[in-house]
């Protein structure tokens, strides 16, 4: 059976499992989903997502791979035996790539990233030399990913709609970018608030900086969760 998904998950962004493992405790966000991405994982590898495991936390791991399809083939089934609901490629890595990826990954989802949340369109036009409007190359990648069998995409809540109309309600979206009124957005471009997210139907959100450095981080989660989950109109 597929792996289930939450509709919010940490990004425990930590320089060690220490900390990472420190914060959760203090906090009380026991059993909460997390997400563990390069910079965990790359210092402590393995071992940080079995102990989040044994510590009854879901897992989102997000490396991102994108590499040959024979390669990312191979990273996933290693990465899938790690027992995390959702795993992250590149959708830019091409549909042969992403299907190989999605036959590797057994039981754990697999998102392809369209474009990452701090990138704006003009960046994409001058820096990447990729001369479209967000809004037709979002939802273009997203189609290559959903063509290709994979579970869902990672966009901005900005971008839902779009991808939805041309792949249908079932393929999945996980939304990063997320701030509350009035915070800083850092190095993020594409934002929005949760509520933003909710109204949008993005699937799964991914909760970074807004939580991990909040004065109060299980109060900024729970009110968070209570946003997505509420039944109220926008
Ligand atoms: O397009 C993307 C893909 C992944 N991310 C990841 O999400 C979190 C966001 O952290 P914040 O502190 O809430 O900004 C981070 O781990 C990124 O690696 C993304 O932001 N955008």
């Amino acid at each position: 059976m597929m792996k289930q998904m939450y509709p919010l998950y940490i990004a425990l962004d930590f320089p060690d499992g220490e900390r990472a493992l420190h914060f959760l405790e203090h906090n009380n966000l026991e059993e909460v989903p997390v997400k563990v991405g390069m910079e965990l994982f790359y210092k402590e590898g393995p071992p940080i997502v079995r102990e989040l495991r044994k510590r009854g936390h879901p897992v989102f791991l997000d490396l991102k791979v994108h590499d040959i399809p024979n390669t990312a083939e191979g990273a996933v089934r290693s990465l899938s035996s790690l027992d995390v609901d959702v795993l992250t490629v590149h959708a830019q890595g091409g549909k042969e790539m992403m299907n190989r990826a999605k036959q590797a990954a057994g039981e754990t989802r697999v998102l392809a990233v369209t474009h990452l949340t701090s990138m704006t369109e003009a960046m994409l036009n001058a820096e990447l030399g990729v001369h479209a409007a967000m809004e037709e190359i979002i939802p273009h990648l997203a189609l290559q990913a959903d063509e290709s069998g994979v579970d869902g995409v990672v966009c901005s809540v900005h971008e839902v709609n779009a991808i939805k109309e041309k792949t249908g309600e079932d393929f999945l979206t996980l939304t990063p970018g997320i701030r509350l009124e009035g915070e800083p957005s850092h190095d993020q471009k594409r934002t929005a608030t949760p509520k933003k997210a909710k109204e949008h139907g993005a699937d799964v959100v991914v909760v970074g900086r807004a939580i991990t450095q909040a004065k109060d981080p299980g109060a900024v989660y729970d009110y968070i969760l209570k946003e997505l989950e509420s039944n109220e109109p926008g």
